[in-house]
């Protein structure tokens, strides 16, 4: 189906299933044919963008210069006459926003590892001029290894005088908004996106957001937002409490900056260093073993391939030089799938076999059918989900104003005022295990052959665990799954499944949720106001909730509910799911 849909990618990438949708575009999940990584595709058509064709180059344009751990990196850009296509890295754990729902909240200990991974994400834009200015847990992803890396720079601006000089456009999702942005005036994204960061850690410590609508009248939550009126849960330490009010403080100049907010004693407990926010590795680093492969699969000598590749064109050639780099730095073997190489070069390539061969012998310790570009291993998949819009303010009415460069992400009359960007912090003490992890490279997670194996069969079996269920979906038997992994699921007390979707569907009725119903899996759908017609535009939310086997190794298998959001707020889910399910697993 991808292959006649995307003829631009059809030499180059195996296209395979949408793993997510914005306002903007469709996201696919796809292999790089020559490396047989997978990456993430994110499609935009331009007939649908408009106006907001800027916003996508002003994405595009930061995404090329933003090289960090804890961002996802862009490997290749194709703009065609009707569609722009960015190839980026695939971050196979889903959204930060469902993590926290399958876990009500977190800890104030994981709270603290994955808010130090964003803060130095956050820094590091903030470093180099940029404002993100859609901070929400919507649009950090976790990739195979539990990191965290951002993406969606949609919104971020970079005012040509430097951070330090004000915005005026106001954008973003209005949870996560600060004061200053519905008030209309001039601000710093910086002190906004510490306001959004605020409100990301009140929803990973809380597992709720300070500033909601929900019970209230509506256009109560600007107000609430413009006084910072929040409830502080009990369970919520001195020093979280500490944290966030200097971080939802109303009055910007009275907000913690980000340079405070590397070092403050809450993301500094437990004997972690500052944060560190400077990228792990060069931004264009030259690797002449990767240099070299790339070379010979395009016939040419090492010197040329690095002047072709130092353009950073964004091209196939930077994708596969990065893709490479990545398997490299990950301690696989980083040769190319020379089926795919042109039938002359590949010749030759062939006849210089053995150096290849002693290649691959570097990296025998992680040779294996398990190895990622073995066919098993490249039809892995994993489950992803599509999310809501962000939104502009001043266009929903929230912020009256009129309107100038909407959504652009460079603000045109920006004004200066002095706001130091963060500089490196200084390292007060020594590494913990904790940091060395938020400052892991992916290379330190897999390089061990036993590490390696078991994150493999690990895939492997989410892999099965995963394929399994979705052919058994049709049928009349509820799919099995393993009681690992399995925090995005419900158990209940039932052991009759049939039982069990027929309360669930009951309970969907009586909250007036439109459901339909294939095997053991139903997709449920709220539509927005009353008398709508039921257009998927109109559809506030759709979920899938399916009713499964799990099976223990202590007991006989329970009867569970596995819970996936396909579309639509957050935290409106998850609090549908709550009604549902606590009228289900009784
Ligand atoms: N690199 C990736 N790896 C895995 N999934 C991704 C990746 N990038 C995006 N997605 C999925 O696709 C969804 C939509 O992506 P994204 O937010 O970039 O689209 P958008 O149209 O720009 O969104 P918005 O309307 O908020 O601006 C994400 O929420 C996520 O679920």
């Amino acid at each position: 189906m991808g292959r006649l849909k995307y003829p631009e990618l059809r030499t180059t990438y195996k296209v395979d299933r949408k793993i997510g949708e914005g306002g903007f575009a469709k996201v696919r999940l796809a292999s790089h044919l020559l490396t047989g990584e997978k990456v993430a595709i994110k499609v935009m058509e331009k007939a649908s963008l408009g106006r907001d064709l800027s916003r996508v180059l002003s994405e595009v344009e930061a995404l090329k210069n933003l090289t960090h751990q804890h961002i996802s990196q862009v490997y290749e850009v194709i703009d065609t006459e009707d569609v722009i296509y960015i190839i980026m890295e695939y971050c196979s754990g889903g959204e930060l926003f469902d993590y926290i729902v399958n876990n009500k909240r977190l800890c104030e200990s994981e709270a603290r590892g994955f808010f130090r991974q964003i803060l130095s994400a956050v820094a590091f834009l903030h470093n180099r001029g940029y404002a993100h200015r859609d901070l929400k847990p919507e649009n950090i992803l976790l990739d195979n290894d539990h990191n965290l890396k951002l993406i969606d720079f949609g919104l971020c601006a970079k005012p040509t005088g430097g951070i330090s000089v004000c915005l005026k456009t106001a954008c973003g999702s209005l949870n996560y908004a600060a004061p200053e942005l519905l008030l209309g005036v001039r601000y710093l994204g910086s002190q906004a996106d510490v306001w959004s960061l605020g409100v990301l850690l009140y929803a990973l410590l809380c597992g709720a957001l300070p500033f909601d609508d929900s019970g209230g009248k509506i256009g109560e939550l600007p107000q609430k937002i413009i006084h910072g009126q929040y409830e502080e849960p009990e369970h919520l330490s001195n020093l979280s409490r500490d944290i966030l009010r200097g971080m939802l403080q109303k009055n910007p100049r009275h907000r913690l900056t980000t340079e405070q907010l590397l070092n403050h004693k809450w993301v500094t407990l437990e004997c972690y260093d500052p944060v560190c926010y400077l990228p792990i590795y060069k931004h264009h680093e030259r690797d002449d073993q990767v240099l070299q492969i790339l070379a010979e699969h395009h016939n040419l000598t090492i010197q040329a391939a690095w002047q072709r590749l130092s353009n950073w064109a964004y091209d196939h050639f930077t994708a596969t030089y990065l893709l490479l780099l990545n398997k490299k730095r990950r301690g696989l073997p980083f040769n190319l799938n020379i089926s795919f190489t042109p039938a002359k070069i590949r010749a030759k390539l062939i006849q210089r076999r053995p150096p290849m061969k002693a290649q691959e012998n570097i990296h025998s310790s992680v040779m294996s059918p398990l190895s990622p570009s073995h066919p098993s291993y490249s039809r892995m998949v994993e489950g992803m989900q599509s999310r809501h819009t962000s939104v502009d303010l001043e266009e929903q009415g929230v912020v009256t104003r009129s309107r100038t460069s909407r959504k652009r992400g460079y603000d045109s009359d920006a004004e200066a005022v002095s706001s130091p960007a963060p500089t490196t912090p200084v390292n007060k003490r020594r590494k913990t295990s904790d940091t060395a992890s938020e400052n892991r490279t992916p290379t330190n997670s897999s390089s061990t052959p036993g590490k390696f194996f078991h994150s493999v069969e690990r895939k492997l079996n989410k892999m099965r665990n995963i394929l399994t269920p979705k052919k058994k979906a049709d049928s009349d038997t509820p799919a099995v799954l393993n009681a690992k992994d399995l925090h995005d699921v419900s158990v209940t007390s039932i052991d009759n499944p049939k039982k069990v979707l027929d309360d669930l569907t009951a309970a969907l009725s009586s909250c007036s949720i439109l459901c339909k119903s294939r095997g053991y899996t139903i997709r449920g759908k709220v539509f927005d106001g009353i008398g709508s017609d039921k257009k998927l535009n109109n559809c506030k939310l759709m979920f899938e909730l399916e009713v499964c086997w799990i099976k223990t190794d202590e007991r006989s298998p329970v009867v569970g509910i596995k819970r996936k959001r396909l579309k639509g707020d957050t935290f409106y889910y998850k609090k549908i799911c709550e009604q549902v399910l606590q009228l289900t697993v009784k």
